[in-house]
């Protein structure tokens, strides 16, 4: 990933490390800053980059006071750092490719939408971290100064509950870095540093399996360990939209209310979803209004632009482009390898790098197809003992990626041709019935809505004769454990997606 400053924040870092040399920086340190590299202002913080860790150490050591200092007087304010490690980051005043825009000012009303190109330091492997600018120490509801106001204490239960759940997988340190997701990251990650100071609120909106779920539940974990009595409440909007109405049938719309204002972070996952629920689209305005007024952070991600959110009442429309509006674009062939190589490193596989630039090459939209082929060409090799090489990647591929567009694939479709592929009714899958094969017929049909269809988990719960979108979550993570553990299973599913596919095509 190339970090190149633009020649604004090229020049404003060179005149901040000329104001360092005039106060007699050591020339030691002075090497060790001709390292780090200003790529851009978002808002109020500065974005480095540096290209080893022992320079983010410095920066954010005994160097960042000083930083820190002559940056805010180059800038005319306070300014906060965000550092992140960049082994390719381009030195100020080496040109570079890509430009770094300045962010519009998160308090302003209808702020204009960022383009998500600009970039900000981020690092493929590197974790971005903030140092609080001593004339501007985080305050309110700054994550540093976080109290707790009901008096609640960080190991309340009802904390615990909230962040737990939230993926452990999906954190910063696992979040790969392109151009198509890199503003969206920045801003995230200012977001989680600073809640309720950076942008309120953040919109993130792009198209399905690109990483806004992902970015949603990173902000909530970095925000709890910068502290951890911070209360994160993380919530599918379909989800959001059943407990309303649970709690109002139940005359327990208080503390419906409570659950959702008592908190520091609200993450919001995929708001389209409230489209045409007049009545939850009530109760969400009401507590965006309190969380928003009581400088709480709100974070939504949506599959539009708001201006696109059809069936939002205007007023909705525009609070939520009151802060910061980005998107998260499909990622290029460079960024995808890199996703699927961060992925083979985290579960310990060996791949060769001509099979994961061929898988990368296969499936460009939609970063959880990328994982779902990585896990049917590595589960292939596993159960077959046959090594991985780009020969077996290119004949497990043809039936998840038969060539061909294929048609549009439905629930209904795969619930269909599931069924029939095991013998039993549609109904049989949908019911309750708990009998082994059922349960597994049932299991792979929600793997393969998961895997063939852009469905939320909570839609695909739905379908299932309205299951929990945890029963949804369990059952893909059981296939997937299965596929490269029991060959009958996995079997299965390489046929049924291959029929699946088959039939979508036709019914072109
Ligand atoms: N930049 C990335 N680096 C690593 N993994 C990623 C990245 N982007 C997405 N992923 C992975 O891709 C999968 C799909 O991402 P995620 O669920 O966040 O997408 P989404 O945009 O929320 O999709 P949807 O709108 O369908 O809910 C997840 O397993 C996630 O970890």
């Amino acid at each position: 990933m190339n970090q190149t400053p633009d020649d604004s924040a090229a020049a404003l870092w060179t005149e901040a490390m000329s104001r360092l040399h005039e106060a007699g920086l050591p020339p030691r340190d002075a090497g060790v800053l001709r390292l780090a590299t200003l790529v851009g202002l978002l808002d109020t913080t500065a974005l480095l980059a540096v290209k080893h860790e022992h320079v983010k150490d410095a920066v954010e050591g005994h160097l960042r006071e000083d930083i820190v200092t002559a940056l805010s007087e180059v800038v005319g304010r306070p300014v906060r750092l965000a550092v992140s490690v960049d082994p390719e980051a381009v030195s100020a005043g080496q040109g570079g490719e890509q430009p770094i825009e300045d962010t519009p000012q998160s308090a302003a009303p209808a702020g204009p939408s960022v383009p998500t190109e600009p970039t900000a330091p981020t690092a493929p492997d590197g974790e971005p971290a903030l140092a609080g600018s001593p004339s501007e120490p985080p305050s309110g509801t700054g994550a540093a100064q976080h109290t707790t106001p009901d008096g609640r204490l960080p190991a309340d239960p009802a904390y615990e509950r909230d962040y737990s759940a939230l993926n452990p997988k999906y954190t910063f340190e696992t979040f790969v870095l392109g151009s198509s997701n890199r503003f969206a990251h920045a801003a995230a990650t200012a977001v989680a540093e600073a809640p309720a100071r950076a942008y309120n609120p953040l919109f993130v909106y792009g198209g399905s399996g690109l990483g806004k779920t992902h970015l949603l539940h990173a902000i909530g974990h970095y925000a709890r360990t910068l502290d951890s009595s911070v209360r994160v409440k993380y919530v599918n909007s379909e989800e959001f939209t059943n407990q309303f109405i649970n709690a109002v049938s139940a005359g327990q719309a208080n503390a419906f209310q409570r659950q959702y204002r008592d908190v520091d972070i609200l993450l919001i996952d995929d708001i389209q979803f409230l489209q045409g629920k007049e009545q939850t689209m009530e109760e969400f305005f009401h507590t965006f209004n309190t969380l928003h007024n009581s400088e709480k952070q709100i974070v939504i991600t949506s599959d539009q632009p708001p201006k696109k959110l059809s069936g939002f009442a205007e007023r909705m429309r525009s609070r939520f482009e009151w802060g910061l509006l980005t998107d998260v674009q499909p990622p290029d062939l460079e960024t995808r390898i890199a996703i699927l190589r961060r992925k083979a490193a985290t579960e310990k596989l060996d791949i060769p790098d001509e099979v994961l630039s061929l898988i990368a090459s296969k499936i460009s939209s939609n970063i959880r197809e990328l994982e779902g082929a990585l896990t049917r060409v590595t589960a292939y090799a596993s159960l077959s003992g046959t090594p991985l090489d780009e020969y077996l990647a290119r004949t497990v591929l043809k039936d998840v990626m038969p060539g061909g567009d294929a048609g549009q694939i439905t629930p209904t479709m795969i619930l269909e041709e599931t069924a029939g592929y095991f013998s039993v009714s549609t109904d049989d899958i949908r019911g309750a019935s708990r009998s082994r094969s059922l349960t597994r017929a049932r299991q792979i049909a929600m793997y393969l809505c998961r895997e063939l269809t852009d469905l939320s988990l909570p839609k695909i719960g739905k379908e299932f004769g309205g299951r929990d979108h945890t029963t949804v979550m369990h059952a893909e993570r059981k296939i997937k454990g299965l596929l490269s553990e029991d060959r009958r299973v996995y079997d299965e599913v390489s046929e049924l997606t291959t029929i699946i596919r088959r039939k979508a095509t036709r019914g072109r």
